[in-house]
């Protein structure tokens, strides 16, 4: 698994003066990590940090030794990403064609392309959807779609922001068995606290700060009472 450091990290977005992330530092190689934390916390901003999207105001993040400041290309090729809101990266008009897009800069053409394509839709249950507009997919269809669009690409880390939220709980038990059998490494931003079962390790924020990093019935815990706290 590569190894993920954040290493005091504080970040401000223009325009707002209280950090949004303040002092966070951890090093991460566990397969399995989730985070947590009320609404507004910092959880999102964490998340982009680990391929570059955000890149912090003080502190480094590197992934696998490669600085997200520095070697941000490389670090995107590392980290795939999956939005809470799977519209927002859909970019092609079937489902067969927003797959092949995800594979644009390897050297597949023509067969072997098509192969990986209908390979990677049977993975995701969307094989019989190939030639479907992907607007007209349900919503858990879309999430399934982005993930397949994402993991084509063969990440060593797959960052999911709230990959359920949208879902029913049909299609979000099909998300979490999916995220559960893959090998890569996966770092699970979700309200959705039953989705940790399991999980190596579960990161608490709460306005910006790192306040537990725990196993994950110890984390959900300490959540309940900060969350307790604040009624
Ligand atoms: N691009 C941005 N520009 C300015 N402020 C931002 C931006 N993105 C997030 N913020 C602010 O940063 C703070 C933390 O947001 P973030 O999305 O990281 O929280 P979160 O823990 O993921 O929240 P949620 O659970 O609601 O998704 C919020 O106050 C938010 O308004």
């Amino acid at each position: 698994m590569p190894l993920i450091d954040v290493d005091g990290v504080s970040h401000a977005y223009p325009a707002q003066r209280r950090p949004v992330l303040q002092d966070v530092t951890v090093h991460l190689t566990e397969r399995r990590i989730g985070v947590i934390g009320a609404n507004g916390s910092g959880k999102s901003t964490f998340a982009r940090l680990l391929n570059g999207l955000v890149v912090p105001q003080t502190g480094t993040v590197t992934v696998d030794g490669h600085d997200t400041r520095r070697d941000g290309r490389r670090v995107r090729q590392l980290v795939g990403f999956c939005f809470t809101d799977p519209d927002a990266q859909i970019v092609m008009p079937t489902v067969a064609e927003d797959v092949a897009f995800s594979l644009r800069r390897r050297d597949l053409r023509g067969q072997r392309l098509e192969d990986r394509v209908r390979a990677v839709l049977a993975r995701f249950g969307l094989d019989a959807h190939a030639d479907h507009p992907a607007h007209l997919l349900s919503g858990g269809q879309k999430q399934l779609l982005a993930l397949a669009s994402v993991l084509v690409t063969e990440p060593a880390l797959l960052v999911l922001d709230e990959p359920t939220t949208l879902l029913d709980l049909r299609n979000a038990a099909l998300i979490a068995d999916l995220v559960a059998g893959l090998a890569e490494q996966v770092v699970l931003l979700t309200h959705q606290l039953e989705l940790l079962d399991g999980f190596d390790r579960v990161l608490v924020f709460d306005e910006g700060r790192l306040v537990a990093d725990a196993d994950p019935a110890t984390a959900v815990e300490h959540y309940r009472r900060l969350m307790r706290a604040r009624r």
